[in-house]
């Protein structure tokens, strides 16, 4: 069985961040990027330069573009750009999907929750999912689950709750107001 991460904690290192929440390392021991905030990354010790000041010290800096000198993700902006695109995908998703339609996203979001880089983030949603089973007979029903599935982590987060009777507006139809 695959030891969780967190059971292995170390006298000297932080329990928590500035932010006030509690540091995630990998199995490894090194703090967790994709688990953590950017600051708190930073505070448990995570390398801020990466690969590519690191590994490629031969590379003169002007070689490389501007627009690749950014920080790989952290929680959030991972978890920002992972809920724009799974909402963008119920948004397209058929509005009456065929069963084989139907098993591929079932599939689709079984892999999702194995998969997920923040792997306690991971963790909680496949918990979630395993009480709550995808429900994807129609684009309404599944972009309202995913709706829910989001809700979850809101609330876990200690964030508004998102009506979710507007999750087609938001990620599908827009707003209109010029009406
Ligand atoms: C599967 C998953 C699990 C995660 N688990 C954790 C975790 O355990 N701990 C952690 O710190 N972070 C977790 N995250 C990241 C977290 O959910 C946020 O993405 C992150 O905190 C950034 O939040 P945000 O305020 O920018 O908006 P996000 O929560 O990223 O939302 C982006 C936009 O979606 C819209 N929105 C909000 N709620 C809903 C909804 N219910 N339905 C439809 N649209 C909505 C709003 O317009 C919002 O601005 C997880 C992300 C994913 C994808």
């Amino acid at each position: 069985m695959t030891k969780d991460p967190q059971e292995e904690p170390s006298d000297d290192k932080p329990l928590f961040g500035s932010t006030g929440r509690k540091i995630i390392y990998d199995k490894d021991g090194k703090p967790c990027r994709s688990c953590n905030t950017l600051l708190d990354f930073k505070m448990a010790g995570g390398s801020l330069m990466g690969a590519l000041s690191t590994k490629k010290p031969s590379l003169a800096k002007d070689s490389v573009p501007e627009t690749y000198k950014q920080e790989p993700p952290d929680v959030e902006q991972l978890g920002k750009s992972t809920w724009t695109f799974l909402h963008s995908v119920a948004a397209t998703y058929p509005e009456s999907p065929s069963p084989s339609q139907q098993d591929d996203m079932r599939q689709f979001m079984n892999i999702f929750g194995k998969i997920y880089p923040c792997w306690f983030c991971a963790k909680d949603f496949q918990k979630w999912s395993s009480k709550n089973e995808p429900k994807v007979k129609t684009q309404e029903e599944f972009g309202r689950w995913l709706c829910d599935a989001h809700n979850e982590v809101n609330a876990k987060l200690g964030k508004p709750k998102f009506d979710c009777n507007l999750w087609k507006q938001r990620w599908k139809d827009g707003w209109d107001e010029g009406k």
